[in-house]
């Protein structure tokens, strides 16, 4: 066995290596306990998981399936088809607008691992998850769960008697504290929600030394992304690491129930990432960050001078930033960068809001309508370079190694790296040689794209990417043995074969 469980009154249970380990070493495979619709989901069906219009019943329960195929999978026909049809609960209208939340498939997943109560899983791993229920009682997802899933289990679906509303509930919380995301198996595969029972087991650190991939068969594979020595703890993440400190905190807060204290959060500097950095406005190059981040309520102080900014006023401004960024078109270039423009004289260059605006331009540029590679002049070209490098500094920093993060920027830096040296050349503006050096700074860009794509599940989009950057890559390197003989031929006298 690669690692080993451990615990302590801090974490509970945690994992930790058992021998030293490379990069992008697998120690562990897992199917999931159960997969079902997320807490919060549109209308799905309960066979296959994809979204559904809505207007089309198994015909035994009468609750939403794609059709009579995925009515018959045993992971809905051996499930809550059964307990529906014999209580005769039927699914109601379901939201008009199909993207809303459908609060009738809350209980469909709990119902799902009740179902595994008494199986070897359930009494071996399941029962010794973190349910949180003592932190969770009487709160309001407590409460909302009681009428959406508790008092519809027990009195609509008429399953007193056999289960308890505290297991339910402890249910509910197993789930809530450690559930992971995973895609469901149709193509452009929608959220759904996956239990790992060890995968679970790792605690969080916001920067993770593990990544896992889920294929399509809900089997999640999990391997370091950097070298973990024999005794070394082996950490996921629980939440987005692009984040800033407070919104990462919050959500952890709220939905798992601890407050963060990894070197990063306490960190007012995030090691350096600076996404939670503002520009002072009182004295020129002065940072404002927390006083002390590991406190909810720090205020905010520049380091340079005395400029202070109470924490209520750093959030309500941060919210302000938030929600601009959330309703822009998902496609818009132009809006992103006038954002960045906006805000650049208020927040650090590499704070969570502009890099969320920047990360979304490094992918934009080179596919938006308008901004092809075909379309785009070296300007824009260079800008993805720069926006590309921007997401690097912070991913090397915040998800170092081989992680997902790393090997989809450097997918997307190797493309313009090309596009710019040919167009450069073509110009007369870079010599044979320094094309040849760029096209193999690019190489290495691509190569390293390669080795952590690869790493993912190949039905995934990560790993469809990793084919065509392999395949890229065969082109370039092949581009570059000719490159010599075509300089000598354009350059004439330039010499760079040998
Ligand atoms: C998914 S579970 C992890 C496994 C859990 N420790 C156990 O014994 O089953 C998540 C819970 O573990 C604890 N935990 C995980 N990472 C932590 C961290 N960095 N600091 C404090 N508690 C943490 C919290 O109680 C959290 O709600």
């Amino acid at each position: 066995m690669a690692y080993e469980v451990k615990c302590n009154d801090k974490v509970g249970r945690y994992v930790v290596a058992a021998r030293d380990l490379e990069a992008g070493e697998e120690f562990l495979e897992e199917t999931a306990a159960v997969v079902g619709p997320k807490h919060h989901t549109p209308p799905v069906c309960l066979g296959c998981l994809a979204l559904v219009a809505g207007d089309t019943f198994c015909g035994r329960c009468g609750w939403l399936v794609c059709g009579p195929e995925c009515a018959d999978l045993p992971v809905h026909k051996d499930a809550e088809c059964a307990i529906f049809a014999s209580a005769n609960v039927k699914f109601g209208p379901p939201p008009e607008d199909p993207t809303a939340d459908c609060p009738q498939l809350e209980c469909v997943t709990p119902l799902r691992l009740l179902l595994s109560v008494g199986s070897e899983r359930w009494s071996n791993e399941v029962v010794k998850m973190e349910s949180h229920s003592e932190k969770r009682r009487g709160g309001a997802d407590w409460e909302a769960d009681q009428v959406n899933i508790v008092n519809f289990l027990l009195e609509r679906c008429k399953l007193t008697g056999k289960y308890t509303a505290e297991q339910i509930h402890q249910v509910c919380g197993i789930l809530a504290v450690n559930a992971f995301e995973a895609r469901s198996s149709v193509s452009g595969g929608n959220a759904v929600r996956a239990l790992y029972p060890q995968l679970a087991i790792l605690s969080h650190n916001c920067v993770p030394n593990t990544s896992h991939s889920i294929s399509s068969d809900y089997k999640v594979r999990v391997r370091t992304t950097v070298p973990v020595k024999k005794g070394e703890e082996l950490f996921s993440t629980y939440t987005h690491t692009l984040q800033p400190t407070y919104a990462r905190r919050k959500h952890l807060k709220l939905s798992k129930y601890f407050e963060c204290q990894c070197s990063r959060c306490a960190d007012p500097e995030e090691l350096g990432s600076n996404l939670s950095t503002i520009k002072c406005p009182k004295c020129e190059w002065g940072w404002v960050r927390a006083e002390n981040p590991l406190i909810e309520a720090s205020d905010y102080k520049c380091g340079k001078c005395e400029f202070k900014m109470s924490n209520a006023d750093t959030m309500k401004a941060m919210e302000i930033i938030k929600n601009q960024l959330d309703y822009l078109d998902p496609e818009s270039v132009e809006m992103r960068e006038q954002l960045i423009k906006k805000y650049h004289s208020f927040l650090h260059p590499k704070h969570a809001h502009l890099t969320a605006l920047k990360h979304a331009l490094s992918q934009l540029y080179g596919r938006a309508l308008d901004y092809t590679f075909d379309e785009m002049p070296d300007l824009l070209m260079e800008r993805k370079i720069e926006l590309c490098r921007h997401m690097l500094q912070i991913a090397d920093i915040i998800e170092p190694g081989l992680s997902r993060l790393r090997g989809m920027i450097l997918y997307e830096l190797h493309a313009p790296l090309i596009m710019l040296a040919r167009s450069l050349y073509q110009q007369n503006a870079l010599t044979g040689l320094a094309l040849l050096t760029r096209m193999q700074e690019a190489e290495k860009v691509l190569a390293q794209a390669v080795q952590i794509l690869s790493l993912e599940d190949p039905e995934s989009m990560e790993g469809q990417l990793a084919a065509q950057a392999r395949f890229s890559l065969q082109q370039l390197q092949q581009t570059i043995t000719m490159l010599p003989q075509q300089i000598d031929i354009v350059d004439g006298d330039e010499h760079i074969g040998g």
